[in-house]
């Protein structure tokens, strides 16, 4: 469960740069002393990687973390919650912020790292900015028309999460290019849950000519096939039981595209029926049991461009997405688990890439 915590506890002496307490691990909360930091790997040609997150870690940031020290001299990890990704109605004033925990889950993957004698490297650095630090000049705002330096990757910044969170990708699109000018990276990595945020950091390297790689690992599940996110812990028990509903849609869509169908109304159905029978099924228990969720989108997109497919070309294949809002419990028993703050209405997000079939 996540805890809430101000600031970080790194174990410093006057002089010594900040670590992660028992590691090697410095804690970088500056753009300067990130770049003093990197600048003697730029003339010793050792590789290094940037992890982005927003803390919170779960295995899939560990995931990833795992396949950068595979191929990498040094990782660094970025642990800063980005305002401007955040709509004016979002919940950044809620999500959870877990710095003493984050720190353990990084030290203890540390030595996993060191213990195996297939990396590169390891991690060696945290890079956690405050927003003064991150935005120089004046947080510009999180409205629709806030004016700053911003970078917008349209139109695949507008489709579905683009469409629901009008705000969201620019203000993505943004802290990477921070992140991408301050760290350096030869690589970076980023999960496949996040499909789309992967389509458009992909655009901006290429648009922008920044001489990166992007890598996509895949997106870590829980048993149940839940997509693990640090937004589940709003869920609580009562929510967490149905929060597979959308994952399970989009494996019917599979199945579906799997037996031979190719057309957008038959793949898509699949997954519409299951999510019309799922709510039912809920809405027919009384308010102190049942969960109701609102489907924001299923969609079956091109896999390059996020634009929508009106049938699939086996040679491409495509991605499987959707949004789900499950919202608050109704009539709480008591003493129920609600859920990280209060339990609020909580939007979940998966996909499931169509391999090419042919
Ligand atoms: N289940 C997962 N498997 C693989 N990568 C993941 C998973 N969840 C998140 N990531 C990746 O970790 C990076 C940081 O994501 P972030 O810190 O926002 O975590 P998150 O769990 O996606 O949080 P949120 O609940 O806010 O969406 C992103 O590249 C994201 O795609
Ligand atoms: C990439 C990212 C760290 C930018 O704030 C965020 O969108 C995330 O955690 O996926
Ligand atoms: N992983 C995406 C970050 C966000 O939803 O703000």
């Amino acid at each position: 469960m996540a805890s809430r915590c101000s600031s970080g506890s790194g174990s410093s002496s006057p002089g010594s740069p900040e670590k992660l307490p028992s590691s090697s691990i410095r804690v970088l909360r500056t753009v300067e002393s990130l770049r003093r930091w990197r600048r003697p790997h730029l003339l010793d040609r050792r590789s290094v990687a940037l992890v982005p997150t927003m803390g919170a870690l779960h295995e899939g940031h560990l995931s990833l973390i795992r396949a950068a020290a595979r191929e990498n001299h040094h990782v660094v990890v970025s642990i800063y919650v980005n305002p401007a990704q955040f709509g004016v109605r979002e919940d950044l004033s809620s999500y959870p912020v877990t710095w003493d925990a984050d720190a353990a889950a990084l030290v203890k993957l540390d030595r996993e790292l060191a213990d195996d004698g297939h990396n590169l490297g390891r991690i060696s650095a945290v890079f956690a900015p405050t927003t003064a630090e991150m935005y120089p000049g004046g947080f510009p705002g999180r409205e629709v028309d806030s004016k700053g330096s911003f970078v917008t990757i349209n139109p695949v910044g507008e489709v579905l999460e683009g469409k629901s969170r009008p705000t969201f990708f620019r203000g993505v699109a943004t802290v990477c290019m921070k992140l991408f000018n301050i760290v350096q990276p030869e690589r970076v990595y980023f999960g496949q849950k996040d499909v789309q945020q992967t389509v458009v950091i992909k655009r901006l390297v290429r648009d922008f000519m920044l001489p990166i790689e992007v890598v996509v690992g895949p997106t870590a599940r829980a048993d149940d096939g839940l997509a693990l996110s640090s937004r589940n812990v709003y869920l609580g028990e009562r929510r967490r039981g149905v929060a597979t509903v959308l994952y399970r849609a989009l494996k019917a869509a599979e199945d579906a595209y799997k037996g031979g169908a190719r057309h957008r109304g038959a793949v898509l159905g699949a997954a519409e029926r299951l999510l019309d029978k799922a709510l039912s099924e809920q809405m027919a228990l009384g308010p102190e049991k049942r969960v109701r969720f609102e489907v924001d989108y299923v969609s079956l997109a091109d896999p390059d461009t996020m634009e929508e497919l009106p049938d699939i070309d086996p040679a491409r294949g495509g991605i499987l997405s959707g949004a789900v809002k499950m919202l608050p419990v109704e009539a709480p028993r008591d003493g129920e688990d609600l859920g990280h703050s209060g339990g609020p209405a909580v939007r979940l997000i998966d996909n499931i890439k169509l391999q090419p079939a042919e």
